[in-house]
């Protein structure tokens, strides 16, 4: 286990990052453990995301997928361990600076504002990447709101939404309000999209449609994602690694032709599904 980063405070401490940083995995986590109380939620994870690869985290309920997810954007903070984003540790930042640095995340429900339209949900979120939060200077940036009114035509463009720019988002129909969550975490740009189960709770065709725009995105934009998901068809279909953690720990990881039929991933399903 690493024994630098710490309670995220400890920012001072925090290396340079390398010049070469294009040459460094994407995400890299070192020795990443939470411990809520006595329960370790992350065991010593370390986990690797290079640039253009598609990762599902798979596990039994409360294996950590989320808890790993939530120390990546910074709303917890590790008990032990490192969280480089290209090649600078992120530990001890706000969540806001990770975004700014191209991290993004997906699918939160909160993330729409039901009475503001499409389109102003997506110049928001593009508007936050940039600044950070709300509290920039209009005048001091106004030439970055041509760029901001560019990104969001098209994001809005990318998860076909243009048609309805000016609906208010409540009134968006189910399947739409889950392309303009996921359009609100494209238009920051990211450099890495996470996803906490995308098709939770969606109806079979809800989640055909979502699983498609994944596909649809992933293929236009080159994008890197990581992927929480259960549905196990939706991880084979769409990966090109699979991280299996069991009580916090990796207990496996390979592509989804290594993972299928792993007898330790097996067991920590207990009776489990046929994978
Ligand atoms: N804020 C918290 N306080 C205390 N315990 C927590 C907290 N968040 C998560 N845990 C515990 O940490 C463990 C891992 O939880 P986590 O939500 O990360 O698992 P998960 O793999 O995402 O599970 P699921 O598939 O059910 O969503 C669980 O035992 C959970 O009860």
């Amino acid at each position: 286990m690493s024994s630098d980063a710490g309670d995220g405070s400890d920012r001072e401490s925090t290396p340079t990052p390398t010049p070469d940083a294009g040459s460094e995995p994407l995400l890299q986590t070192h020795g990443l453990t939470k411990e809520f109380g006595g329960l370790v939620a992350t065991d010593d994870v370390d986990l690797t995301v290079e640039r253009g690869e598609r990762v599902s985290i798979i596990g039994p309920n409360g294996a950590g997928k989320s808890t790993l997810i939530n120390l990546i954007t910074r709303r917890l903070d590790p008990t032990e361990g490192d969280i480089r984003f290209k090649g600078e540790s992120i530990v001890g930042m706000e969540p806001h600076e990770v975004v700014q640095r191209g991290v993004s995340k997906s699918f939160q429900t909160a993330s729409i504002f039901p009475d503001l339209t499409v389109r102003e949900n997506a110049e928001i979120a593009a508007l936050a990447a940039e600044q950070g939060d709300f509290g920039f200077n209009f005048f001091t940036h106004r030439n970055k709101l041509t760029d901001v009114h560019e990104r969001t035509e098209n994001t809005l463009d990318a998860v076909g939404l243009l048609n309805q720019a000016h609906t208010d988002a409540e009134d968006l129909p189910y399947g739409d309000k889950r392309r303009l969550e996921i359009g609100i975490a494209l238009a920051a740009e990211p450099d890495l999209l996470l996803m906490d189960e995308p098709t939770a709770g969606m109806s079979p065709e809800e989640t055909k449609a979502t699983v498609d725009l994944i596909e649809e995105v992933k293929e236009e934009l080159g994008l890197t994602f990581v992927l929480v998901e259960h549905d196990m068809e939706i991880v084979f279909s769409i990966s090109d690694r699979i991280v299996v953690l069991n009580r916090g720990q990796v207990i496996a990881e390979g592509t989804p032709e290594e993972i299928r039929g792993n007898p330790d991933v097996q067991e920590a399903y207990l009776g489990g599904v046929e994978l």
